[in-house]
């Protein structure tokens, strides 16, 4: 069936979200990506990806994991490696559960940097012009360190950075712009959350991995907030919207108004070329 509103049907074919899928092709089709596009390039080796205990990272991680351990049994190339990374604000409270993640991936490497010293220095020194830094403002700060963070390893080690994207995050535009935005490789690109949950189902994930409440956990005033709380909209309306569903008016009217509101996050630095915006 057909879904009702215009902008759904868009929405859905530019996010190329499936009504249905087969979590064993999908996980097939991301991995068989991420090893064909590694192989191409005789200067990439290594995968790296920031683990944070949550869905969308572990699922990745897996992918990862996977794709560098078939393409070290067929090429006999052992420098192909999935690098693990934690990226802690100081203490994280979920600490635990990053780490069952990297456990669970069986990441072949985990290297950890503190981004705190950095967050706060580039805090203070933009403050320094009189400027009131807000704490979400620090939050898109703290990705954006994961960032580097992330690009300073690939650059030691011929790697490229995975990002953690998926329909139902790309939506809402519901990532820092240059943050967790900015990677190389998304394999979750098309999967909405419970695809994600399914994938992560059949490869056996422990269950409190894909059940916790997906959060960004950028702000220091709201710790752990939902992204649901966020968003004023949950994941199971976000799908059921990707999937074609007719959804409430207003859950679907919230998810269209940030749709329009983030359609800057899903272009390049915007030209005179551009006309997406007019
Ligand atoms: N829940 C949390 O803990 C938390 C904290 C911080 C951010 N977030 C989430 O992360 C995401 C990032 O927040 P954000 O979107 O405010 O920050 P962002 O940095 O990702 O995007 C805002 C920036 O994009 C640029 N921009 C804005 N409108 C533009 C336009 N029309 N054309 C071109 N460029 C434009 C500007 O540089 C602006 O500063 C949001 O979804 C937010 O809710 C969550
Ligand atoms: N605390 C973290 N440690 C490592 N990596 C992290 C951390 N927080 C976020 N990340 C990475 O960013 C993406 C996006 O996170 P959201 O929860 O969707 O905002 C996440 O998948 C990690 O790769
Ligand atoms: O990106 P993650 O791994 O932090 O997942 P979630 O978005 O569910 O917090
Ligand atoms: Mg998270």
């Amino acid at each position: 069936m057909r879904p009702t509103r215009p902008l759904q049907q868009k929405i859905i074919q530019a996010l190329h979200v499936q009504p249905t899928i087969n979590p064993q092709m999908e996980l097939r089709r991301s991995v068989d990506f991420l090893k064909a596009y590694i192989q191409h390039f005789p200067g990439l080796k290594t995968y790296v990806l920031g683990i944070s205990g949550g869905q969308d990272s572990t699922l990745a991680g897996c992918m990862a994991e996977q794709a560098m351990r078939e393409l070290r049994a067929s090429t006999g190339d052992d420098q192909y490696r999935f690098i693990a990374v934690r990226l802690p604000y100081g203490e994280q409270a979920d600490e635990a559960d990053a780490m069952a993640a990297i456990s669970f991936t069986q990441a072949d490497e985990t290297m950890r940097v503190n981004i705190k010293a950095s967050v706060d220095a580039m805090s203070t020194a933009v403050a320094a012009n009189g400027l009131a830094v807000s704490d979400f403002n620090k939050g898109n700060i703290k990705a954006r360190a994961r960032m580097i963070a992330q690009y300073a390893i690939a650059g030691a080690r011929g790697g490229a950075v995975i990002g953690t994207d998926h329909a139902a995050e790309a939506v809402t535009g519901f990532y820092t712009k240059f943050g967790d935005g900015g990677a190389d490789v998304t394999p979750l690109v098309r999967l909405d959350k419970r695809q994600g949950t399914a994938i992560l189902q059949l490869l056996g994930a422990p269950a409190h991995l894909y059940e916790k409440a997906p959060t960004a956990d950028l702000e220091e005033d709201r710790p752990s907030l939902p992204d649901e709380v966020a968003l004023g909209v949950s994941y199971r309306d976000i799908d059921d919207y990707l999937e074609g569903k007719n959804v409430r008016e207003q859950a679907a009217a919230t998810i269209e108004r940030w749709y329009q509101r983030s359609a800057h996050k899903r272009h390049l630095p915007i030209t005179v070329f551009d006309n997406f915006w007019r």
